[in-house]
C-alpha cells in the first residue's frame, strides 16, 4: 500500500487547476494537416491566455510535450512561451511521457509549487500525425554522413554504389514500440486474446465512446473547453472534434476489416483511436495565488501516480497498475470516486483494464496485493465517450481529460474523478483530481 500523498505547497496551499482549453481534434491528414504540433501548442496557449485574461508575465514556467519529435524544435515548451508574446524569461522545458505525456508536464509543474520553486504555469502537450519527421533508411544516414567525408568523385561513387534503391524510399515514424517493433495495434491484439474480449464487446465500447461524445458536444458540454481553430490555407474554421461519428451505428462496426492481425484480428480502425492531430493546456497555479488573482480554480489535484511494467505482452496495462497507488495516495477507494475516465487507446485495452480492475487474482499476482482495485460502475465511467471517438494527438490526451473531467464535476455539483492512461513503454499514469 503507497503512502498517503499531500498534494501541497509547503505552505499547504492545494494546487489548482485554474482553467483548461484544447484545439478541437482532427483526423490525420484533415484539418490541420500541414500545422506542425508546436503551432497548435502555441495556437491553445495564446487562447487560453487571451480568454483567462492571464498577464504573461505570471505564467512562472511552462511545461509542454510532444511524443512525436521535429528535430528542428526539440523545446516545443521554450518555442511555445516565444511564439505566443510570453515574457522571453518565462522558463520553459519539455518532457515526453509516451501518450501519458500531458500527466508528466502536470505533474512537473505540480511538482514546482509543491517545491515552492514557482506559483504559476502551465503544462500541456500537443502532436500531429500529418507533420511528423519523415526519415531515411539506416543506410542512406549513413552513407550521407560518409559522403561529407569524401574529397575525390571516386570515394563518393564508391558511397553511393552501395546504396539500392529501397535504401531512397523515405521512413514515416511508426507507431510501435521501439525494443519489440511491435505496434500499438498488435499489442491490442495481445491484450484481446489474453482477456478473451471479443470483436463485439470492443465494438459495442466504441459505439457507446461516438454516442456519449457525440452527445456531450450536442448539448454544449464542450464549447467552452474546445477553441474553434483556423488553420492554413483558412477555408472555414474547425470548430469540433471531426473524428466523433454522430450517426454512429454499431451494425456498422461489425463490417470492418482487423487493421493489424489482420487474418485472426478483432482490432479495427473503429474500436481503435484514429491517428490524431491536436494541442491542449492547462493552466495552473497555488490555490493561495489563484485567489490574490481573482481566479476560481476549475479543481485541485488529489494524487497522482506513475507505472512501469514489461513491454513484450499486454504492456498497455497501465491504468490497472498506476490507479490503485494513486487511490492509496488520496486514501480514497474506487467507490468514493464521482467519475472514472480511462483513456481509450483501444476498445481492447480499455476492456482489459476494466476487468483487471475486478480481479483479486491479477490483484494478488501482478500487484502483490490482497484484493482487486474494484468493480468499475459504469454509469461513472467515461461518461462523455473518451480518446475512440475524440482522437488521441497523444501529448494532448492527459491535459484534454483533466480540463473534461474538472469541468463535467463542475456541471454534476462537485466530487473526485480518476483519470488514468496507458503509454507506450509499459507506463501508465493515474491522476485523482477534486473539485472545491
Ligand atoms: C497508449 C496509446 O494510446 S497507444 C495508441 C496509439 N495510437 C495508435 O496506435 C493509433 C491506432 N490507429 C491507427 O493506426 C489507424 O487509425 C488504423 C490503422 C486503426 C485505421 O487507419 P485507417 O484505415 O486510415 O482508418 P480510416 O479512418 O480510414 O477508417 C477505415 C474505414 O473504417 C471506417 N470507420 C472508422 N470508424 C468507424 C466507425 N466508428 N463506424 C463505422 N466505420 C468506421 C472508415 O469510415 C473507413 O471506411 P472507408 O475505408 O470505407 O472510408
Amino acid at each position: 500500500m503507497a503512502t498517503k500523498q499531500s498534494v501541497t505547497t509547503r505552505e499547504g496551499d492545494r494546487i489548482a487547476i485554474v482553467a483548461g482549453l484544447r484545439t478541437p481534434f482532427a483526423k490525420m491528414a484533415t484539418y490541420f494537416h500541414g500545422v506542425p504540433a508546436v503551432d497548435l501548442g502555441k495556437m491553445v496557449v495564446n487562447e487560453l491566455l487571451v480568454r483567462h485574461g492571464v498577464d504573461p508575465t505570471w505564467v512562472d514556467q511552462v511545461v509542454y510535450g510532444q511524443v512525436v519529435q521535429m528535430p528542428e524544435a526539440p523545446n516545443i515548451a521554450r518555442e511555445i512561451v516565444l511564439g505566443t508574446g510570453m515574457s522571453v524569461h518565462t522558463d520553459a522545458y519539455s518532457v515526453s511521457r509516451a501518450c501519458a505525456t500531458s500527466f508528466q508536464s502536470t505533474v512537473n509543474i505540480a511538482e514546482s509549487m509543491m517545491a515552492g520553486t514557482i506559483q504559476a504555469g502551465i503544462a500541456g502537450g500537443a502532436d500531429s500525425t500529418s507533420v511528423s519527421p519523415i526519415g531515411v533508411s539506416k543506410k542512406l544516414a549513413r552513407a550521407l554522413v560518409d559522403l561529407q567525408k569524401t574529397k575525390t568523385m571516386g570515394q563518393k561513387w564508391a558511397v553511393l554504389k552501395k546504396l539500392g534503391l529501397k535504401d531512397l524510399l523515405p521512413v514515416p515514424p511508426a507507431v510501435a514500440e521501439y525494443s519489440t517493433g511491435l505496434s500499438m495495434g498488435d499489442t491490442a491484439e495481445q491484450m484481446a486474446k489474453t482477456h478473451q474480449i471479443s470483436r463485439q464487446e470492443q465494438d459495442k465500447l466504441a459505439h457507446r465512446s461516438h454516442s456519449l461524445a457525440a452527445e456531450s458536444w450536442e448539448a454544449g458540454k464542450l464549447s467552452d473547453e474546445v477553441m474553434t481553430a483556423y488553420a492554413e490555407p483558412f477555408k472555414g474554421a474547425l470548430e469540433r472534434d471531426n473524428n466523433i461519428r454522430y450517426d454512429s451505428q454499431l451494425e456498422g462496426y461489425a463490417k470492418l476489416r482487423p487493421a493489424f492481425d489482420k487474418k485472426h484480428g478483432s482490432v479495427t480502425a473503429a474500436n481503435a483511436t484514429p491517428l490524431t492531430d491536436g494541442a491542449s493546456a492547462v493552466l495552473m497555479m497555488t490555490e493561495k495565488r489563484a485567489k490574490e488573482l481573482g481566479y476560481t480554480p476549475l479543481g485541485y489535484i488529489k494524487s497522482y501516480a506513475f507505472s512501469a511494467i514489461d513491454v513484450w505482452e499486454d504492456m498497455l496495462m497501465g491504468p490497472s497498475y498506476a490507479t490503485p497507488i494513486a487511490l492509496d495516495r488520496a486514501g480514497m477507494s474506487l467507490n468514493d470516486l464521482t467519475l472514472i475516465e480511462m483513456h481509450e487507446a483501444f476498445a481492447a485495452q480499455t476492456l482489459a483494464n476494466i476487468k483487471m480492475f475486478a480481479s483479486d487474482k491479477f490483484a494478488k499476482e501482478k500487484l502483490g496485493r490482497d484484493k482487486a482495485t474494484g468493480e468499475i460502475d459504469m454509469d461513472k465511467f467515461n461518461v462523455m465517450g473518451s480518446s475512440i471517438a475524440y482522437g488521441h494527438p497523444f501529448a494532448a490526451t492527459g491535459t484534454r481529460m483533466i480540463t473534461q473531467m474538472l469541468n463535467e464535476l463542475q456541471r454534476r455539483g462537485g466530487g473526485s474523478g480518476l483519470l488514468t492512461a496507458c503509454a507506450a513503454g509499459g507506463l501508465g499514469a493515474a491522476m485523482i483530481v477534486e473539485t472545491e
